[in-house]
């Protein structure tokens, strides 16, 4: 049975399709497009693709999007597109957020993602879950699976459109990252980026205190790898995170249909 999962966030829909509903299946195609070309998805990319057995998807954009998409699959295949929303509970993870539905179905699904990677190498340790997309988060979760708690903030570009239009100096181009950034780019770019790297550092001090033990740092999304370079912590990149996260929660799932 094939798998196709579906991603989509606030700038980018990802998609794969997956030879299997298991983790570690083999990934038979995969794509990203912009949300203004996802029109465009069942009379380019997808209409080449054979039906895929089940969906499964997860969506933090408006409803109006997660709707064009489900027009496109049904368009195409007789397969019902289902979508993850945060739980309480799922595939051996624990949600601590207030409402745990409020959590963004992204971020539960590369927590679980993340969780099952962890203990694929070994005892189970805390984590530190870092997705660069349009947003950034910094999720934690403890020895046990419990998710404890995340942050979000600002991703690069959001960072400099508020910057530029909250002043009436800093309408610059794009520069590099220094230490000592001497020209607006560089100090806007810098900025920007340890702001990201420094909340990172700050929340594997917090789960190291409150755990007791050396968390794993996993990190995914589109600006995952304009990150890596400028991160103060050790961390792995991990580029199909959520899609490791839907095969999980989908073996998952179909365990207990038994
Ligand atoms: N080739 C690329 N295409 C799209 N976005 C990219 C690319 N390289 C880096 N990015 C960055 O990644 C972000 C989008 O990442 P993504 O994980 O798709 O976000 P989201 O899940 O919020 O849609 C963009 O804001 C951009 O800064
Ligand atoms: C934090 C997010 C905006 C991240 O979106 P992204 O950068 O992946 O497009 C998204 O997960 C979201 O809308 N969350 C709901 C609020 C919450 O998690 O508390
Ligand atoms: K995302």
């Amino acid at each position: 049975m094939t798998l196709l999962a579906i991603d989509i966030g606030n700038t980018r829909l990802k998609w794969a399709l997956f030879e299997d509903a298991q983790p570690g299946a083999a990934l038979l195609a995969h794509g990203a497009e912009f949300l203004e070309n996802i029109d465009k998805l069942a009379d380019t990319t997808w209409a080449g693709l054979p039906a895929p057995t089940a969906m499964l998807g997860c969506a933090v954009a408006t409803d109006a999007i997660k709707r064009r998409v489900e027009e496109q699959v049904e368009e195409l295949w007789d397969v019902p597109l289902r979508w993850v929303v945060a739980s309480a509970q799922e595939a051996g993870v624990t949600n601590g957020y207030d409402h745990p539905t409020r959590l963004g179905a992204d971020r539960w699904v590369a927590i679980i993602g993340a969780w099952h990677r962890a203990l694929a190498q070994g005892p189970a340790r805390p984590l530190v879950v870092v997705m660069v997309g349009t947003a950034v988060t910094v999720e934690a979760v403890d020895a046990s699976g419990c998710f404890l708690g995340g942050l979000i903030l600002p991703g690069h570009g959001i960072m400099l459109k508020a910057l530029e239009s909250g002043t009436a100096g800093l309408h610059v181009p794009t520069g590099e990252v220094r230490l000592f950034p001497t020209n607006t780019s560089d100090a806007l770019t810098s900025g920007g980026t340890y702001a990201i790297a420094g909340a990172v550092e700050r929340m594997v001090q917090h789960v190291r205190q409150h755990c007791g033990a050396e968390p794993l740092c996993v990190m995914t999304g589109g600006a995952g790898w304009k990150m890596a370079p400028h991160m103060s912590v050790h961390f792995e990149l991990v580029e199909g995170l959520i899609f490791d996260g839907l095969l999980e929660i989908a073996r998952h799932r179909a365990a207990q249909l038994g």
